[in-house]
C-alpha cells in the first residue's frame, strides 16, 4: 500500500547569528545552512498495517508523515501510497488518505463539529446515503452525540480529538496518517482512542502509520515499529524482537511479606527495591528458573515476570544508534 525508497529531505534555512551588527549584515549577504531532515529512507506497508513511527525530538518522523501526504516534496527518492505518487495530489489520492495532527486542528474553531463535517462532505464529493452511514457509524464509536452541535472551541482536548477523528475518517480513507492522536489526553480518553483505532482498523482494514510519544499507544496498537534517529531508519521489525535484542533480560518484581536480608547478586541485578518488593533484571532465558528458587527458598507473595518497559528499549534504540 505504501511504497517508499531512498526518500531525502533537507531543508534550507537562513543562518544567522545572534546581534544586532549581524542582524544587519544579514541584510547584505546571506548564508544558508542545510538541514538534511530525512536520509535515505526506504520501507513499504502492506494493506491493512498499523506501524509505529518512532523517534526523538527533530528525528524527522512529521517531515516524513507530510510527504507520504503529499504536504511536502521530497528533495529526492520515491513514495507511492496506494499507487499513488502523493505530492501530485490527485483527487483520488486526497480521498483515499487522511492526516491527523494531534497538535492541529482540521475542525474550523467557531462553527460545531458537525458543520464542519458538511463542509468535508462536500470537499469530498460523499453521497448523502454514505455519509448518513458513516457518521453513525463514527457517532456510536466515538460517542460524539453529545458533541455535534457544540462550538468547536467550547469542547475539551479530548472531546477535541475523538470529532478530529471522526473528521478524518468521514470519505472512509483506505490509509491513515496519524501524527500524534493522544497528545495531551487524559489516560481514559487515550484507552478510547486506541481502542477506537484498533477496532476501526480490524473493520476496515485501513493502514495506519502511527507517531506517537506514548509508548502505551505503540505496545497496544503496533506489531511492528519503525525508528528513525537523525533522519536515518535504524530499525524496521517487530517490536518484540527490538525488544528482545536490546533488553535481553526481564523484570522479576517480587513481593515479600518481609523483605529478606540476602546478597541479592545471587539472583539478578537490583533494579528497584523498596518496603517488601523488589525488583529484579535477570537474563530472559534464566527468568523462569529464578522465579521458581524464590518462590521455594523464601516467603513470597507475589511474583511478577514482565519485559522491561518500551520506553527503556526504545531509549536504547537511541542511544545505541545502529540497532
Ligand atoms: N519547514 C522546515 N524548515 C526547516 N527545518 C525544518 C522544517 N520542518 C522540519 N525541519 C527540521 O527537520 C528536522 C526534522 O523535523 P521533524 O518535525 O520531522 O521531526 P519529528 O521527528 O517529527 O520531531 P517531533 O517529535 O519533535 O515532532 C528538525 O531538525 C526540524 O527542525
Amino acid at each position: 500500500m505504501i511504497r517508499v525508497s531512498h526518500l531525502h529531505k533537507s531543508f534550507r534555512v537562513h543562518r544567522r547569528d545572534a546581534g544586532w551588527l549581524e542582524a544587519v549584515r544579514h541584510l547584505w549577504r546571506r548564508d544558508y545552512r542545510v538541514i538534511e531532515a530525512v536520509k535515505d529512507v526506504s520501507f513499504t506497508i502492506e494493506k491493512g498495517e498499523i506501524v509505529g513511527f518512532l523517534g526523538p525530538n527533530g528525528a524527522g518522523k512529521t517531515t516524513t508523515m507530510k510527504m507520504l501526504a503529499g504536504l511536502l516534496h521530497p528533495t529526492s527518492g520515491e513514495i507511492t501510497v496506494g499507487g499513488f505518487v502523493p505530492f501530485e495530489q490527485k483527487p483520488e489520492f486526497k480521498k483515499m488518505m487522511s492526516l491527523v495532527m494531534g497538535q492541529k486542528s482540521q475542525l474550523i474553531w467557531d462553527i460545531p463539529p458537525l458543520e464542519t463535517f458538511l463542509v468535508n462532505k462536500a470537499i469530498y464529493d460523499i453521497d448523502d446515503r454514505l455519509f448518513r452511514q458513516t457518521l453513525e457509524e463514527l457517532t456510536e464509536l466515538l460517542d460524539l452525540a453529545p458533541l455535534l452541535d457544540k462550538p468547536t472551541r467550547s469542547l475539551s482536548l479530548g472531546q477535541r480529538m475523538r470529532c478530529e477523528l471522526a473528521a478524518a475518517l468521514l470519505h472512509r480513507p483506505h490509509v491513515l496518517f496519524l501524527d500524534e492522536p493522544t497528545i495531551g489526553l487524559d489516560v481514559h480518553t487515550q484507552e478510547n482512542v486506541r481502542r477506537f483505532i484498533v477496532d476501526y482498523n480490524r473493520e476496515h482494514e485501513t493502514t495506519i502509520l502511527l507517531t506517537s510519544h506514548y509508548m502505551g499507544d505503540v505496545a497496544a496498537l503496533c506489531d511492528r515499529v519503525m525508528i528513525i534517529n537523525y533522519g536515518r531508519l535504524i530499525y524496521d521489525g517487530d517490536l518484540s524482537v527490538l525488544t528482545e535484542k536490546l533488553a535481553p533480560y526481564k523484570r522479576l518484581e517480587v513481593r515479600f511479606s518481609r523483605l529478606p536480608n540476602v546478597d541479592w547478586s545471587e539472583y539478578g541485578e537490583v533494579a528497584e527495591m523498596e518496603e517488601g518488593t523488589v525488583v529484579l533484571r535477570v537474563a530472559r532465558e534464566a527468568a523462569a528458573e529464578t522465579a521458581a528458587r524464590l518462590l521455594e527458598r523464601f516467603d513470597v507473595r507475589d511474583i511478577n515476570i514482565e519485559d522491561p518497559p518500551l520506553e527503556e528499549v526504545i531509549a536504547r534504540a537511541f542511544w545505541e544508534e545502529r540497532v
